[in-house]
């Protein structure tokens, strides 16, 4: 199992209590970036409840789909008094994990402002040796010298000491090379004019009582987000922005294990911050302490017991071709209905 936390990376010490931000996967930042006068550090996104709207499930297509939603609350609302609703939708391909954000304003006379960004922390085997394409050309607020303007000369960008910078207007794609295995990581982004870099280094690290003081060669956080101006969104008006991690092999290596598995445990963890508090039905998106049920089991047995004592549905002048067609017809108009009820919930 240890291998399919592969592409992202936790802390020996992060905290799992609800309270603060788990040092590691990907928290949501929302809807404010860097300190905050009226709230913690990066916004109440990654410490807040969220919703549960859709357990992982396997779409026709083959993909893996899970939906998240959040929207304001006696919490969210004591720090930043808005109405809001956030639908996060992932899905998991073979070799890809997409991420989907809705961001909507249903007030009706009432515009506000956000940052929002994934703060993805990349599991490498030495940062020194990784590099980071799509920034050369870029301007960039250097954090570690005073919030100062430069602008990017290099074509791969290589950290060898403490980093923490805002690059603006970057464009879709990033290739990170050397994440694990030596694999490369392809970014791709969409509504997302930055992307922050960072790297704590040994004596940052010291300083987050969370980071262990020998983990910083062992990670970099490459995070796509829209926080060097704010979004702003009027009233009854939505903001839509997507990333998609993928990962390639590189020159040389090869994968060595489906990497489905990676991702659907990733899913699992990329999502922990949120899942970890859900209840035990939340459908496998759990962190270990919850006791999730095999949902395909539970779904099995839930229709043998609406069957029971119904006559078995019989399949006359049906080729075995012709019943797939059909069960896969089934699926998706089920899944439309569902798609678009979730869709009307949000709306409404
Ligand atoms: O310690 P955290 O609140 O999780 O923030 C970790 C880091 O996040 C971003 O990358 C910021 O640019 C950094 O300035 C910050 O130190």
């Amino acid at each position: 199992m240890k291998h399919t936390f592969s592409y992202f990376t936790s802390s020996k010490l992060a905290v799992f209590d609800g309270k603060k931000a788990i040092r590691g996967g990907i928290p949501f930042v929302f809807p404010q970036f860097g300190p905050w006068n009226f709230g913690p550090q990066h916004g109440f996104g990654r410490v807040v409840r969220w919703t549960l709207e859709r357990a992982p499930e396997r779409l026709p297509s083959g993909d893996v789909e899970a939906v998240f939603s959040l929207m304001d609350n006696e919490i969210t609302r004591s720090m930043w008094n808005y109405p809001f609703r956030i639908t996060y939708r992932l899905i998991l391909r073979e070799k890809e994990l997409h991420f989907h954000i809705g961001v909507y304003n249903p007030s009706k006379d009432m515009t506000f402002s956000f940052n929002l960004l994934l703060h993805t922390y990349l599991k490498v085997p030495d940062v020194r040796r990784c590099q980071i394409t799509g920034l050369h050309g870029c301007t960039f607020i250097d954090k570690t010298r005073d919030g100062a303007i430069y602008q990017e000369g290099r074509d791969a960008v290589t950290i060898n000491e403490w980093t923490d910078r805002v690059y603006q207007h970057t464009p879709q794609e990033h290739i990170i090379t050397n994440v694990v295995s030596g694999r490369k990581m392809r970014l791709q982004k969409y509504n997302f004019p930055d992307t922050v870099v960072w790297n704590p280094w040994m004596e940052k690290a010291r300083e987050c009582q969370d980071f262990g003081d020998d983990e910083y060669p062992n990670m970099v956080c490459v995070e796509a987000g829209h926080v060097s101006t704010p979004v702003i969104l009027l009233p009854g008006t939505a903001f839509e922005a997507s990333q998609i991690l993928q990962v390639s092999v590189q020159f040389g290596h090869r994968l060595p294990i489906h990497s489905q598995r990676f991702f659907s445990i990733v899913l699992g963890y990329t999502a922990g911050v949120l899942a970890f508090k859900m209840p035990p039905s939340c459908g496998g998106l759990c962190g270990p302490q919850n006791n999730c049920g095999n949902q395909r089991e539970l779904a099995r047995a839930k229709n043998q017991k609406k069957n029971a004592g119904q006559p078995k549905q019989r399949d006359d002048g049906l080729t075995h071709e012709q019943r797939k067609q059909r069960d896969a017809d089934i699926m998706r108009q089920k899944q439309l209905k569902k798609e678009q009820a979730a869709q009307h919930a949000i709306k409404s």
